[in-house]
């Protein structure tokens, strides 16, 4: 490989295998900490450096368009909105703007000739499926970008023409006008005129209505592009926003609910950008539109409390995260072994039988000494389930506890748990993984050496073994024994929690094993099914510091 040697590779982290490719031994993997599926993958196919050859396309746009210091639009934005959508986005800059949330305080503009090279850097090299351009300032560089499409031809082009920023402030003046109905629009596979650029391309004609939309849409069309989305997020009156879609023979009126938010700045070059993503997934025109303006809603709904600056427009959420952290007041917490010392694993059966709420059992488990709380609901309806696990993350946050929850990613998700705990018939770990992302706690439930190892491939935080002692709690669990978990945690690289009935009387057994990695027990009946949960806990608690300074003396 022209980049890299093949030492280079083989001492640092990579995680494939060394491969020799004369040699016919299985090999070794370097980082085992790697789906199986893909190191297979690997193996199959991959240079003497170890680099895997097979090959995956991913769409790519290509926005040609201004920075904008803000973040909140042009060049930025694009590759937010890429980034959300799931697509690579590579970018030609066209201006650099010095703006905020108030305007913008000074444009300065790449020369035509620099704008020429990025882009013969990009198209010449990269398999650029859509190009997307938002601000074009100059007719030089306009020109340039039509003769590198001559040049370069991509699958569709995107032109959102914009000349006018959020804050009034102009990107592009009555000069490039021509050139764009003579050169660009022809070129286009839809152009998304907001209602100012849709009246300025027309030579300043009033628009007010949704019949104006229409025939603006009709008469921009006949400019040369495929299709025309006029935008009528300005439109006066309008309490829903009303967009025109219009494909050469049919129109489309596209409305959506407003987000009632000032946090607006950057809707335009996101949008284009998610239609520019969606078609270069594969997707028609019109239901790319419809994708965009739904991803775009999604992410002013999330973002529309934000605060980003002083001016009147700030940006949005284009990640769609702030929702998502709504629920916890606090940031992600950190996991630590320690924290399985003693484990208290609800059930809510139980909670009933001894007349209480699962919200007053779990406060009464942590004021007893529970280390962290797993909420296990076989039964409950899901959104019942939701309900208590965000009153249950509440309550352990306060505490500064985790809450993981058992099987149900989904629910994880929609209440903000710190973690999920899955079993072997449960979601793979990996792909938990992927759906909680790398700050989140996973636990894995393994009864065998082999378990225990794929579990630390697949990225799980810790690993639960068990049954060690026979339980009524979960039907049909096979027991490992002392022996079983004392083989398990020899062959994890991973912390590990034993289950299964263990007791303020048996635990003590459990700990005296020894096991350096072996932090702790988790427990369901011997807390939740008892009269007192405080005192079982506490009583628990203490036979585990017993047995933990019997062992370390
Ligand atoms: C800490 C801990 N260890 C093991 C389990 C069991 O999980 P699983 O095997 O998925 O069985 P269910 O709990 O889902 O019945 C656990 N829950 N917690
Ligand atoms: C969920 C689970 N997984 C293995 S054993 C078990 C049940 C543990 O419950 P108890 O502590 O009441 O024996
Ligand atoms: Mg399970």
């Amino acid at each position: 490989m022209a980049f890299c040697s093949c030492n280079q590779f083989l001492s640092s982290t990579y995680p494939f295998p060394i491969f020799n490719k004369n040699s016919k031994s299985v090999p070794k993997f370097l980082n085992s900490r790697v789906p199986q599926s893909l190191q297979f993958q690997a193996y199959m196919s991959m240079d003497q450096c170890g680099v895997p050859l097979t090959k995956i396309k991913i769409p790519h746009i290509l926005t040609v368009a201004g920075s904008d210091s803000g973040a909140g639009a042009g060049i930025q934005a694009d590759i937010k909105a890429c980034a959300a959508r799931g697509v690579y986005c590579s970018s030609v800059i066209t201006a650099v703007t010095a703006q905020n949330t108030v305007g913008v305080q000074g444009v300065d503009i790449v020369s035509e000739a620099f704008v020429s090279q990025q882009l013969n850097s990009v198209l010449s090299d990269m398999q650029v499926d859509v190009v997307k351009t938002g601000m074009l300032p100059s007719l030089g560089i306009v020109n340039v970008l039509c003769q590198s499409l001559r040049h370069f031809p991509v699958r569709a082009l995107v032109v959102d023409p914009v000349m006018v920023s959020t804050s009034g402030d102009i990107l592009a003046g009555p000069s490039i006008l021509s050139v764009f109905r003579e050169e660009l629009l022809p070129m286009a596979d839809i152009i998304t005129p907001n209602i100012k650029e849709a009246s300025a391309l027309l030579g300043g004609v009033q628009l007010e209505t949704i019949a104006d939309m229409c025939s603006a849409a009709k008469q921009l069309h006949a400019m040369g592009p495929r299709s025309v989305l006029v935008k009528g997020g300005d439109l006066p009156d309008s309490l829903d926003a009303v967009d025109i879609f219009f494909d050469g023979k049919q129109y489309h009126e596209l409305r959506s609910s407003r987000v009632k938010t000032h946090n607006t700045h950057g809707t335009g070059c996101t949008l284009a950008s998610a239609i520019a993503a969606e078609l270069a997934k594969g997707s028609p025109m019109l239901r790319a539109i419809k994708v965009a303006k739904r991803y775009v809603e999604t992410a002013l709904e999330y973002g529309k409390d934000i605060v980003i600056g002083n001016g009147p427009q700030g940006p949005f959420d284009h990640l769609l995260r702030l929702k998502r952290g709504l629920y916890s007041s606090t940031k992600q917490m950190e996991f630590n072994p320690s924290d399985l010392f003693l484990y208290a694993v609800t059930d809510s059966v139980m909670n009933e039988r001894w007349g209480r709420t699962m919200t007053d059992a779990v406060k009464a488990a942590i004021e007893g000494g529970a280390t962290i709380i797993q909420l296990r609901e076989k039964d409950a309806d899901t959104r019942e389930f939701l309900e208590t696990a965000k009153a249950c993350v509440e309550i352990c946050h306060f505490y500064g506890k985790p809450l993981l929850i058992n099987d149900r990613i989904d629910v994880a998700l929609a209440c903000d748990a710190d973690g999920v705990h899955v079993g072997q018939s449960d979601m793979p770990a990996h792909l938990v993984r992927t759906l909680l992302g790398p700050e989140k706690i996973i636990g894995v439930s393994c009864k065998t050496p082999e378990q225990a190892k794929q579990a630390w491939i697949d990225g799980a935080d810790y690993i639960g073994c068990g049954g060690v002692y026979p339980t009524n709690t979960k039907a049909n669990n096979v027991t490992v024994g002392l022996e079983g978990l004392r083989t398990v945690c020899l062959a994890s690289n991973l912390p590990v929690v034993a289950i299964g009935g263990i007791n303020a009387s048996n635990a003590r057994s459990v700990i005296e094993l020894g096991m350096p990695n072996l932090e702790g027990v988790a427990v369901v009946s011997a807390l939740f099914d008892r009269e007192n949960i405080l005192s079982e806990t506490r009583n628990l608690h203490a036979s585990l510091i017993q047995a933990v300074s019997k062992v370390k003396s």
